[in-house]
């Protein structure tokens, strides 16, 4: 069996069973395996491909083995997934993606198994995954559920991206949207400000002034090379992170919290961007295991910043009216970087994001509270969810009537080297991978009164 289908088998049960991230894994198994850049180019498409188009390829497997997929042993329903991946969007010659699925199915089951594997799979490639497509879209009656099929994500994920649309005037670009989650992200990178510069043969970013990318070589070996200094990052973090520092020309010797900080690509620009204003910054993040990669993070930065595990929704009460800047990038669903984790629109449910909303609430509750008079907060999400962002804003806009937003939009304007055209209700920023090639971040500023007497109401 070519070790590439092997690896991608291995990783994409793991998934399914043990809740395993592709993400993180796969590097392992790759490394593990010593495939050749080839295969493990193969065996990286083999993953992701299977795991974000998975729920398409359930329905497709449904049809084809005339049974609920629920029906069938998770190995086997793996096998099949991984297949049918091959046959309708890779277009591997039919007779080597079934041999390999049905020893494959061999190895992971039973004779019956790999007799039902072939089976199921030789249904599949007799009819052409154009037609496929149009068998399941014969079966939805409305465009939720048509661009669900489609685009292959769960139907309450299309309806969340179309509400966040909306809120832009951006309701016709849902298409692009989730056509946009489907296509794997190129690796970007920061030169952290004032401690490295762009390497010369660099792609400089869109929008970041101090992002890149570098075509031409390998980013981890330039950031191996680069002293802490040099750091993969997406230009959305970038933005987000900017976005506090520039807000307002900084002061020597205030005082900056990271509220949740790891792993710390945001902590490492924000201490570099207080080397330079001679601000203090304190980190703070809830897992240690994390809080640990914060600090790795911070190493290529000479300021000494204390990272705490501290749950963030007492720290800040711990510490009220202290912080001239905060930075809460909220723990969130992550719906606005489903092109990074493949298997996450078909593992998260709408209960991770009522779960989450309460969390956010708090945090940002918090936040406020350890503001000082005339303190920023950037209320920061790697989704676009609308219950993750304006929402969560003007609820605390409303138990904080002394809160002002800042037009986050202007800010950076400032701060991008190409306008970010990315203006979304209240002042805040929607970022989109359609649209500026970021992360779908939601970025909102918040400033308290300059002398704020004002009672938080309770909610
Ligand atoms: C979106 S991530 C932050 C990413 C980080 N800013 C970066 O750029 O690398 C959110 C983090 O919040 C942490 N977290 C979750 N609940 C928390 C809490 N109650 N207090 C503090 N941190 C928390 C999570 O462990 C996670 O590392």
């Amino acid at each position: 069996m070519q070790p590439a289908r092997r690896v991608a088998f291995d990783v994409i049960h793991a998934v399914s069973t043990s809740d395993a991230y592709a993400n993180l894994l796969l590097p392992h198994r790759l490394a593990e395996a010593k495939l050749s850049p080839a295969d493990a180019g193969l065996a990286t498409e083999l993953t992701y491909g299977t795991l974000r188009r998975r729920g398409y390829y359930d329905r497709v497997i449904a049809h084809a083995a005339k049974r609920p997929v629920t029906e069938i042993d998770d190995a086997i329903l793996d096998v099949l997934r991984l297949g049918a991946h091959q046959l309708l969007s890779m277009r591997v010659a039919g007779h080597a993606a079934v041999n390999e699925s049905v020893e494959l199915a061999r190895s992971a089951g039973s004779r019956s198994a790999a007799g039902f594997t072939n089976g199921v799979l030789r249904t599949i490639s007799r009819t052409e995954p154009a037609e496929w497509e149009r068998i399941l879209l014969g079966e939805v009656t409305n465009d939720t559920d048509r661009l669900a099929v489609s685009t292959a994500h769960p139907s309450w994920v299309v309806r969340a991206i179309r509400q966040a649309l909306d809120l832009q005037d951006r309701g016709d670009e849902l298409e692009d949207a989730l056509a946009a989650d489907n296509l794997a992200p190129q690796v970007n990178l920061i030169a952290l400000p004032g401690l490295a510069d762009r390497p010369e043969d660099a792609e400089p970013n869109r929008f970041s002034p101090y992002g890149f990318r570098n075509p031409g070589g390998d980013p981890v070996q330039l950031v191996g090379t680069g002293g802490g200094r040099l750091r993969v990052q997406d230009e959305g973090s970038q933005l987000a992170a900017l976005a506090l520092t520039r807000a307002v020309p900084v002061r020597p010797g205030e005082r900056w919290l990271d509220l949740c900080a790891g792993p710390g690509g945001k902590a490492a620009l924000l201490a570099a961007e207080a080397l330079a204003g001679e601000a203090r910054l304190d980190a703070n993040e809830l897992v240690p295991a994390r809080a640990r990669l914060v600090e790795r993070a911070l190493a290529g930065v000479p300021l000494e910043v204390s990272v705490s595990t501290a749950d963030g929704t007492k720290l800040a009460a711990e510490h009220p009216a202290t912080y001239d800047r905060i930075l809460l990038d909220a723990p969130c669903t992550g719906l606005g970087a489903l092109r990074r984790r493949p298997e996450a629109r078909w593992r998260k449910t709408p209960k991770d994001v009522s779960e989450l909303t309460r969390l956010q609430g708090s945090l940002l509750d918090a936040a406020i509270t350890a503001l000082a008079p005339g303190g920023i907060v950037a209320y920061v999400t790697c989704s676009p969810h609308v219950g993750e962002t304006a929402l969560i804003v003007e609820s605390a806009l409303r138990a904080h009537p002394g809160m002002e937003r800042l037009d986050t939009s202007a800010v950076l304007d400032q701060v991008t080297t190409e306008p970010l055209d990315a203006a979304a209700p209240g002042g805040a920023v929607q970022l989109w991978p359609h649209r500026q090639g970021t992360d779908a971040m939601y970025i909102a500023l918040l400033r308290k009164p300059a002398e704020s007497a004002e009672p938080a109401v309770d909610r």
